[in-house]
């Protein structure tokens, strides 16, 4: 089993992730992990603090000359903006200089959309910078670390993914559009939106920009493929066993994700029972379907065709036409805070949300395969895959078909 556990806040010192589970001999190369940070920070209609917070990343724990040891990984991301923050954040009580007492003003007028009001209530605050430091999505960072060493052990199964933008508020990629495979990814992170559909991309584009001219705020759905993951992974015996219910909490779990959709989702309620799942042929001596409706998922399993999962984000919830809300030392009605903010983070929490995929993939590979080692978890899947009988054997979905 696979755990993970990430710590700090949004202008602490740094951010902690820890990757328990992991087999021996997984390639981690701390340019992956710089490189997959670096696509988190890009898309179109991010705001300032993207530009100048620096990801510094230290590998602290579990990997040797490249390869893991079979400890828990652990990460360390640094915020280069820190030493703005290194009163207001103290862990020690200090004074607050003259220079830091803007930062340091308590937050007392609770912005909607965030877990301000209710964290206060909660765990006992009077302002709400307690609350925002953690629910901040800056936390992603962390996850994404993490994600790019669960994708590194899952490409050496043969298991790739890939994530792209479908909709950035009204604006949608046509039904039906071709999606992106692995290699993509490139083309994917030098669009400004992530979209694989050009004119699509533009009409994003202008979007993003009219938000933003009216001090307003976007939200949009990704979606997420994975290719080349084997049959058979989750279960059908038990509810938190199955495979989609993992990958619909692991999604849900990122901030500001509200729908997830697994293959057609909810469009697949809109149709006939007789056009809405994937019929099965035989091609080329293999069982194979000539859709993937269901996205790659039947009674909680992996079925061996290409995984697909979509998340849909609500508008950032910081408006800069400040929302109506109360200052809860006067009692009055008044504005909610705003200093700076995302227009539109759409396409990082695309690639937020493939490194939930892949975390979830990695610990569904690991508790179906088990392995101590690389190799044994290798041979384990090869094992598998070999005994399945002649008569029962599906057509691989790798990314090269
Ligand atoms: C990558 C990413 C970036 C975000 N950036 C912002 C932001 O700049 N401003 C903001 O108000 N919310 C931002 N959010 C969303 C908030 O963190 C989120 O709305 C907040 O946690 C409350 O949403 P919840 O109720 O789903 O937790 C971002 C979310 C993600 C995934
Ligand atoms: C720092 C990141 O995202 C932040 C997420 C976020 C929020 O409210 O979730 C608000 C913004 O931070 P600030 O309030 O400091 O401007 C974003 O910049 C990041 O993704 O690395």
């Amino acid at each position: 089993m696979l755990r993970w556990l990430t710590a700090g806040e949004s202008h602490g010192p740094e951010l902690i992730a820890v990757l328990e589970g992991l087999p021996s001999g997984v390639p981690v190369s701390i340019d992956a992990l710089r490189a997959d940070l670096a696509r988190r920070k890009l898309g179109y209609g991010r705001g300032s603090r993207m530009k100048f917070e620096q990801d510094e990343l230290h590998l602290s724990g579990g990997v040797r000359h490249g390869l893991t040891m079979g400890s828990p990984v652990a990460i360390r991301v640094g915020n280069t903006e820190w030493p703005k923050w290194v009163e207001v954040m103290n862990p020690e009580p200090v004074e607050v200089s003259e220079a830091s007492r803007g930062r340091s003003a308590p937050l007392t007028r609770p912005r909607p959309g965030h877990a301000d009001l209710v964290g206060m209530q909660k765990y006992d605050f009077d302002e709400a910078r307690p609350i925002l430091e953690r629910a901040s999505a800056r936390e992603t960072a962390a996850r994404v670390a993490l994600g790019a060493v669960a994708r590194s052990f899952l490409a050496e199964l043969g298991i790739e993914l890939v994530s792209h933008t479908l909709s950035i508020g009204p604006v949608r990629v046509p039904e039906g559009a071709p999606v992106p495979v692995p290699s993509d990814v490139d083309r994917l992170d030098d669009d400004p939106l992530r979209c694989f559909d050009e004119a699509t991309s533009a009409r994003m584009v202008d979007e993003v920009e009219s938000a933003k001219k009216d001090g307003d705020t976007l939200g949009g759905v990704v979606e997420v493929l994975a290719y080349g993951v084997p049959p058979g992974l989750g279960s059908h015996v038990h509810w938190d066993r199955r495979l989609d219910s993992q990958l619909a909490a692991a999604l849900m779990g990122i901030q500001a994700i509200k729908g997830v959709e697994v293959g057609d989702g909810f469009e697949t309620t809109r149709r006939r029972g007789s056009v809405a799942h994937d019929e099965l042929h035989r091609t080329g001596g293999v069982i194979s379907r000539d859709t993937d409706r269901a996205g790659g998922t039947e009674g909680g399993m992996s079925t061996g065709t290409v995984l697909r999962v979509r998340a849909g984000m609500k508008p950032i919830a910081t408006v800069p036409r400040a929302l109506a809300t109360i200052d809860v030392t006067s009692g009055e009605e008044s504005k909610a805070h705003h200093q700076r903010s995302d227009v539109c983070a759409v396409p990082a929490a695309g690639v937020v949300a493939e490194a939930m995929v892949a975390l979830v993939l990695a610990n569904s590979v690991l508790e179906k395969f088990g392995g101590d080692s690389l190799g044994e978890t290798r041979r384990n899947l090869q094992g598998y895959l070999a005994a399945i009988p002649e008569n029962l054997r599906t057509q691989p979905a790798s990314a090269d078909q």
